[in-house]
C-alpha cells in the first residue's frame, strides 16, 4: 500500500543571489497547491560566499524555518551532514567548481543552467556523480512544467505528424541608443569571466525547445548529436550579444533553429502580437509555444487538415493560496525529490546525456563565433580552493 506520509528533502542552499531567492521561495511553497502530495521540501540551510551575515539575511528573506543555518562559506554548506541536495545558485562560470565541490563531498546536486562553460565539465561532473552514486541534474525547470509534459506528449502521440523543423526563440531587448547594452559590462549577463552572453543565459532555453521537440521525444538508440551551424555577433565585452544556431539531424532529417538576442525581443510589445516564440513544425502539424522560452503559459494546436480550427491550452502557474508564490519552479525540484526517494540519480526528463550534447552544441556554436572564456572558468581540473569555491576573488 502507498505511504501516505509525503517523502521529504532536505536542501542546502548554494549562493544568495536572484533564482536562488525565486527557487528558495518555490521550494517553500505549499505542494497541495499544485496537486502534489508525494513529495515535499525543507530548507535547512543556506551558504554565501561573501559573508555568514548574508546567508542569514537571505533566509529571513525567503522566510525559512528559524532553525535553517546559515554558512559563510560553500565549503562549511557541503559538509553538513543534515542535508540531503544541494542547488547550486551560482553564474554559470561557476558551477563546475560549485557542483564538483558538493558532489565531492557526497551530496546530491540540482545545478542551475547553463550547467557548465564547456562540455568537458559537464562530462566531468555527470562522471563523478556516477562514481559518487549520487544524484545529479541540470535545472531546465521548463522541462518540468506541465506545459513541456504535455507538448512532448502530442510530439510522441504523432498528433503533428513527423516533426521535421522547430523554430525557437528567447531573445530580449536591452538595446540602448548609446550602442551599448542595458547591462554593466560587470554583469553576468555579459561578463566573460561569468561566462557572459546571451547563449548560455538564455538561447539554451531555445535550444530546450529544439532539443525537446527533435531529441528526447526519439527513441534512445535513435538519438543522434547533430551538426552546428551558428552565427554570432560578439558584444564589445567578447560575449556574445546575438546568435542563431541551425542544428541538423541528419537521420531523422530535421532541423533546429534556435535564436537569442540581447538587441531584439521575442515579444516586442509584451503582448504576444509578434506570434509564439517556438513553432514546433511536424507533417501534419504545428504545435505553437507562446512565451518566453523559459516560462511559458500556453500552447496552440493546429493541424494541417483542420479546417482553420486552433486548440488554445492554457497551462498557468499554480499560487500557494497563503503566501501568493509560485513561480513554477517547484515542479523541477519536485523532479528530484521522487529522484531521491526512488534511487534514481538521473532524470529521464533532464538526462545526463542530453545536458551534454547541448553543451556541445552551445560549445561549437561560441567556439564559430570566436568567444573564448577564460581557462579560470573552462578549466576540466577541478580545485577544491579554486577562487570560485572560496569567493576570494
Ligand atoms: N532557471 C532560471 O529561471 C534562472 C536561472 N538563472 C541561473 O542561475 C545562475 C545565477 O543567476 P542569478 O541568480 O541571476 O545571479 P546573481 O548574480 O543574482 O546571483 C549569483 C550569486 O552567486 C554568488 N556568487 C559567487 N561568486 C560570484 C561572483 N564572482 N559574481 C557574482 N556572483 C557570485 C553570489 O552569492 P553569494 O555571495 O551569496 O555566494 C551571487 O549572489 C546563473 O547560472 C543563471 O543562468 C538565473 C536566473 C533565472
Ligand atoms: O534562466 C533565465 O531565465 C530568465 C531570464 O530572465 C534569466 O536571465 C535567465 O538566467
Amino acid at each position: 500500500m502507498a505511504s501516505s506520509t509525503p517523502f521529504s528533502v532536505r536542501w542546502g542552499i548554494m549562493a544568495t543571489g536572484w533564482i536562488a531567492e525565486v527557487f528558495t521561495k518555490d521550494l517553500l511553497a505549499n505542494p497541495a497547491a499544485r496537486n502534489v502530495h508525494d513529495v515535499r521540501h525543507e530548507v535547512v540551510a543556506a551558504a554565501s560566499s561573501s559573508s555568514k551575515d548574508r546567508a542569514a539575511d537571505f533566509l529571513k528573506l525567503v522566510k525559512a524555518p528559524s532553525s535553517a543555518k546559515a554558512y559563510g562559506s560553500y565549503h562549511e554548506l557541503v559538509a553538513d551532514p543534515d542535508i540531503d541536495i544541494i542547488y547550486v545558485a551560482t553564474p554559470h562560470s561557476h558551477h563546475f567548481q560549485n557542483a564538483m565541490l558538493a558532489l565531492e563531498a557526497g551530496k546530491n546536486v540540482l545545478c542551475e543552467k547553463a550547467l557548465t562553460v564547456t562540455a568537458e565539465q559537464a562530462t566531468k561532473l555527470i562522471q563523478t556523480a556516477r562514481d559518487k552514486n549520487v544524484f545529479f541534474m541540470e535545472a531546465v525547470w521548463t522541462r518540468f512544467f506541465p506545459l513541456s509534459i504535455q507538448v512532448r506528449e502530442l510530439i510522441a502521440s504523432g498528433a503533428i505528424g513527423t516533426v521535421y523543423r522547430t523554430i525557437a526563440d528567447l531573445s530580449i531587448n536591452r538595446d540602448k541608443p548609446d550602442g551599448t547594452v542595458d547591462f554593466a559590462d560587470s554583469h553576468r549577463m555579459v561578463n566573460p569571466e561569468l561566462a557572459g552572453g546571451a547563449l548560455l543565459d538564455l538561447g539554451i532555453y531555445a535550444l530546450t525547445w529544439v532539443f525537446q521537440s527533435l531529441y528526447h521525444v526519439q527513441p534512445e538508440e535513435e538519438k543522434e548529436a547533430p551538426n552546428v551551424v551558428a552565427a554570432v555577433n560578439q558584444y564589445h565585452t567578447g560575449a556574445d550579444e546575438t546568435t542563431s544556431i541551425i542544428v541538423q539531424f541528419p537521420k531523422h532529417k530535421s532541423h533546429g533553429i534556435a535564436l537569442t538576442s540581447l538587441r531584439i525581443a521575442t515579444d516586442v510589445d509584451g503582448l504576444n502580437s509578434g506570434g509564439a516564440a517556438i513553432r514546433i513544425q511536424g507533417s501534419q502539424g504545428e504545435i505553437q509555444v507562446m512565451g518566453p522560452a523559459y516560462c511559458p503559459l500556453q500552447y496552440r494546436v493546429i493541424k494541417k487538415d483542420g479546417g482553420g480550427k486552433i486548440e488554445v491550452v492554457d497551462c498557468p502557474i499554480p499560487k500557494d493560496p497563503q503566501s501568493g508564490w509560485g513561480q513554477g519552479m517547484f515542479w523541477e525540484a519536485d523532479e528530484c525529490a521522487r529522484c531521491l526517494r526512488d534511487g534514481r540519480k538521473e532524470s529521464k526528463t533532464m538526462p545526463w546525456r542530453e545536458s551534454i550534447v547541448i553543451m556541445e552544441v552551445m560549445e561549437q556554436a561560441l567556439r564559430q563565433g570566436g568567444v573564448a572564456y577564460p581557462e579560470l572558468i573552462t578549466t576540466g581540473v577541478y580545485d577544491a580552493q579554486s577562487p570560485l569555491n572560496t569567493g576570494k576573488r
